[in-house]
């Protein structure tokens, strides 16, 4: 049967337990990993990050672009609205695509925020 892909935001969320370079390095890559090996993208149209506001060392949009050299796709990074009880250390993703799936991954603790 022939796929049928659609235009969908892929959502994603990857956690930190400190706010070094390389470890938001190490969870974005893995984050993208992830996505990209649990869905069947073919064409990126944006790409949306969010972090929490005690992330400050590097900026995980940044680390996908320059890592994947993705020059000509528009990435964000936003912070993202804090509430009472919000968890930390959570870099979120939303990656607007056409794809044949839908399939979010959250990984380390932001695998609690959707239960
Ligand atoms: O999906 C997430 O990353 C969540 O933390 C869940 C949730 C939600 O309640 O739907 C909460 C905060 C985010 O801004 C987006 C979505």
């Amino acid at each position: 049967m022939e796929k049928d892909y659609k235009i969908y935001g892929i959502r994603g969320a990857t956690s930190i337990e400190e706010d070094t370079a390389t470890l938001i390095t190490e969870r974005v890559l893995e984050l993208w990993n992830e996505i990209t090996s649990k869905n069947d993208i073919t064409r990126i149209i944006s790409v949306i990050f969010s972090v929490t506001s005690d992330i400050k060392s590097l900026n995980p949009a940044t680390v996908l672009r320059k890592t994947l050299n993705l020059d000509s796709i528009p990435f964000m990074c936003l912070s993202e609205s804090e509430f009472e009880n919000s968890p930390t250390k959570i870099i979120r993703v939303l990656i607007i695509c056409e794809s044949s799936t839908p399939n979010f991954v959250y990984l380390h603790k932001a695998s609690q925020l959707r239960k």
